[in-house]
Formats: structure tokens, C-alpha cells, sequence
């Protein structure tokens, strides 16, 4: 599967000292699984999880689950070996906390040599800085394929505070999201701490999906259901699409360029998207039969 085709509708942060965490994760129904050595790991435990963390990734027995290894900065005292082990285990991708420039992107890139060629790179996008140039960022390196947005650490960084509807940092979403659909990039949204409020993340996975996210970052299991349900293509959706298709091919067949369907119009861009609707459940599909 192209690596932009795949589902990325919940994306699972899973403390990388936390061995039962680890285990729990092969069971999950999360499209792919951030195992995390940078925030959800405390100091004392950073080589602890990293070990954790590249046994995990080397034994596999996650399924077509993608794997995500977030490392810690390369600035910081653990970032460099976060980087020399993840490579070697292989991943999906590595994804760099609090990017802010393309020379980070980089500098990362040359340090993953031992890594396999299917390792991507994922950025974060966390901070003002790392925002405000976020279209150089994706623009920068073939590897880099996804932006992920670090919620958190903005609000933290803006001196914001979260709240419903999370108007703070709906400009920094929108700025990253256009960042990376320019670059064709993936793009998944930030979390929602309050990770038994099941209204809020529904809320908060609907405005997501509306803005164009492909999924979102979550930090609890119990989040994992709503967020495939609400970044998958519903079946009204792709009833829709199906009937687009079939309307404008029969406009086409009789010279016309327009078709009406529902009381909208649709033309060639709808059907891209409508394609593009009906390509996604298929991934999904193909997800949850184990198929890569
Ligand atoms: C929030 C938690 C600390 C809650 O953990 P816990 O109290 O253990 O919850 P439960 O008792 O309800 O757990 C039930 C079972 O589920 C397992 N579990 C819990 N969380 C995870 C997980 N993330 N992945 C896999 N499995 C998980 C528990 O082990 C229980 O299993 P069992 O014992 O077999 O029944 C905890 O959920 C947690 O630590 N979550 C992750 C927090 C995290 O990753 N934070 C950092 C990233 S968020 C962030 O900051 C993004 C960005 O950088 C930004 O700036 O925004
Ligand atoms: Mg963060």
C-alpha cells in the first residue's frame, strides 16, 4: 500500500517504559502506534524504554498496525542513542518531537543510515517556531511523510489554555494542515487529554475531520473506536460517492460534464474525491484483514 493510502484514523501513544502497555498494544484495534521514549517516558526510565521500545519493534506481532518510534530530541542527552537503536530496530517511521526547522529534519535523516529504506520520518509540530515554518519543514526531505500536531506543547508554548472547541490553536491547525497537504504529506491531529470524556473526543474528532485531518493522536485505548469511527468514511458517505460515480459516468457517457446528485452538483474534482472516499474504505478493509 503507498504510504499515504494508509489509514492513520487513530494513531496510539504508548509510554515506552511501560512493558504491559507494549504487549497490550498487538491487541488494539489502533491503525498505527506511537511508542513513545520522549514525554510518557521519565528520566529515570529513558534507557529502560528504549530497550523496551527496540524489542518491541524487533519482535513485531503487531499485525499491519504501523509502527511509530518517537525519540527524544536530538538536543537533549538521550536523543542521539533514542536515534542509533530505533534505526536499527526499523520502524514505520521515527518521529521527531518539536521540530522547527528543516535542519532538524536533516539532521535526523543522516543519522538513520542503519535503518531500513521503509523508515520514515514523522514531525511534530509543536511550538511557534516549528508552526511558523512549518511549510519549509514539509517541504524539506523526501523521507518526511507525515506532520503530527503536539497540542500540548503549544498550548503550553502560546500560554493558552484548553478548551472546547480549542479555538487557541485553531490557527496553528489550519497553518500545519496547509503546510502539509502541500506537500502531499499526511497529516494527524493533536490529542485530547480528557481521555474518559467520550463526548469531548467526539467533538474534537468531528472538527478535526472536517479541517481534512486523517486522523488523530490518542493516549488511551478507550479512544481508539471513536476516532476509527469518525475519520472512516461513514456508509452514507460512501453510498454517496458510489451514486456520484455512477451519475457522472453516465453524464460523461452522454457528452455532459455535470451531474446532480441529491440536489448538488458534481464533477470531476467530486469524483476525485468520492475515489478517493471509496479507496480509503478499502485500505481500512484490507487493515482489519491483516493485509500491508
Ligand atoms: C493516561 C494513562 C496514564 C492512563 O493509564 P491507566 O491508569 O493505566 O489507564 P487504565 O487503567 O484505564 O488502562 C486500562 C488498560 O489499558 C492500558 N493502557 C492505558 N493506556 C495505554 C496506552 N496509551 N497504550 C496501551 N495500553 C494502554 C493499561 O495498561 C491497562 O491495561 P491492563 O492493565 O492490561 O488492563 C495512560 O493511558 C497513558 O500513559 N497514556 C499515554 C500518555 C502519553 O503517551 N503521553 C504522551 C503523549 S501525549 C502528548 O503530549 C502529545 C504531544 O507531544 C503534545 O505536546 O501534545
Ligand atoms: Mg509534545
Amino acid at each position: 500500500m503507498p504510504v499515504s493510502a494508509r489509514p492513520r484514523r487513530s494513531v496510539l501513544y504508548i509510554p515506552g517504559c511501560r512493558a504491559r502497555a507494549l504487549e497490550k498494544a498487538r491487541r488494539l484495534a489502533a491503525d498505527a502506534l506511537i511508542f513513545d521514549l520522549e514525554d510518557a517516558a521519565p528520566p529515570e526510565e529513558k534507557e529502560n524504554a528504549r530497550t523496551l521500545v527496540a524489542d518491541a519493534v524487533s519482535e513485531g506481532g503487531y499485525g499491519a498496525r504501523e509502527l511509530i518510534v518517537r525519540i527524544n530530541g536530538l538536543d537533549t542527552e538521550w536523543g542521539a542513542a533514542d536515534l542509533a537503536t530505533a534505526a536499527v530496530a526499523g520502524p514505520d517511521a521515527i518521529l521527531i518531537p518539536k521540530v522547527e526547522s528543516p535542519e532538524m529534519i536533516a539532521a535526523v535523516a543522516a543519522g538513520m543510515s542503519a535503518a531500513p529504506a521503509k523508515t520514515a520520518i514523522w514531525a511534530m509540530m509543536e511550538t511557534p517556531r516549528g508552526v511558523l515554518s512549518a511549510a519549509a519543514i514539509a517541504a524539506s526531505h523526501p523521507r518526511l511523510v507525515c506532520l503530527v500536531m503536539g497540542t500540548n506543547d503549544l498550548v503550553k508554548e502560546l500560554r493558552a489554555t484548553h478548551v472546547p472547541g480549542r479555538a487557541p490553536v485553531a490557527a496553528a491547525l489550519g497553518h500545519c494542515l496547509l503546510a502539509a497537504r502541500a506537500e502531499g504529506l499526511v497529516a494527524i491531529d493533536g490529542v485530547c487529554n480528557a481521555f474518559r470524556d467520550e463526548t469531548l473526543l467526539r467533538e474534537e474528532c468531528e472538527a478535526g475531520r472536517a479541517m481534512g485531518f486523517d486522523g488523530k493522536t490518542l493516549i488511551h485505548p478507550g479512544q481508539i473506536a471513536i476516532a476509527n469511527e469518525v475519520f472512516g468514511p461513514s456508509a452514507e458517505a460512501l453510498a454517496e460517492a458510489k451514486e456520484q460515480l455512477a451519475a457522472y459516468e453516465a453524464t460523461v457517457a452522454k457528452g455532459g460534464g455535470v451531474a446532480v446528485v441529491n440536489g448538488r452538483i458534481v464533477e470531476n474534482l467530486h469524483v476525485e474525491t468520492a475515489r478517493r472516499l471509496l479507496a480509503e474504505a478499502e485500505a481500512i478493509r484490507r487493515l482489519e484483514d491483516g493485509a500491508n
